[in-house]
């Protein structure tokens, strides 16, 4: 299977550009304002229409005012919505957009019970934030706890970075990984070389698991 890449906390047109030229996936804006990876509404539209056709744009909200996400999606093109915070699943839902919605690895539920919430989800990503706290740490969870079997669509994050993203990878095989200081030069600014390792890296492994024919 080819693992799906998300490149998260784009600011600059430029980086959003070398985003895809290096062969990701997603791109993510953070819409958070206590974030040092936020954009407003100006810097928004100039990554999203730097992004090529076929290169998914995903908004990000923590715990912000329905009517502040609506506004964004009125003027900004995204074809999906992450919800970071504490947001309840009528919450998610009320935008119809396809959403992610993040499962904090370091809160005391567990990852199962935590989904089962959020029904409409079309998909989760899983960092290593606590619960009501920020992500974009560029810390690790336990892998060992990632939910193997599960049917839904499950994005890796937290602490990932060109060179543990093979491995973790190799252990929980998910459906797309997700960085964001992994790859950056300092918090906000990506460097092209880094994504470009750590796309190559997670396309490594992908040709490991493709059986090849006899
Ligand atoms: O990136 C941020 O600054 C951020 C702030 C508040 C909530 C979420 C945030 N980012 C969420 C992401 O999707 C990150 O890509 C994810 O947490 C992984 O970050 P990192 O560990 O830096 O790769």
């Amino acid at each position: 299977m080819r693992t799906r890449i998300k490149i998260c906390g784009i600011t600059r047109a430029e980086d959003a550009r070398a985003a895809a030229r290096a062969g990701c996936d997603a791109i993510g804006l953070v819409f958070y304002d206590r974030s040092p990876r936020a954009v407003d509404v100006e810097q928004a539209l100039a990554v999203a229409h730097a992004v090529p056709p076929f290169v998914t744009r995903v908004g990000l909200f923590m715990d912000a005012d329905a009517e502040r996400v609506r506004q964004v999606m009125a003027r900004v093109p995204l074809e999906v919505l992450q919800f970071h915070g504490g947001e309840s699943p009528d919450y998610c839902e009320a935008f119809g957009r396809t959403y992610l919605k993040a499962v904090p690895m370091a809160g005391s539920e567990t990852p199962e019970a935590f989904m089962a919430r959020y029904a409409g989800a079309q998909g989760f990503l899983l960092d290593s934030h606590g619960a009501g706290q920020a992500g974009g740490t560029g810390q690790t969870f336990d892998w060992g706890r990632w939910p193997t079997g599960s049917p839904q669509s499950l994005v890796l994050a937290g602490g990932l970075h060109p060179d543990n993203v093979a491995e973790a990878v190799r252990q929980t095989r998910p459906w797309a990984v997700d960085v964001s200081s992994g790859v950056e030069s300092s918090p906000g600014v990506k460097d092209a070389r880094r994504m470009i390792r750590f796309i190559s890296e997670v396309r490594r492994v992908d040709r490991e698991q493709t059986p090849t024919d006899a």
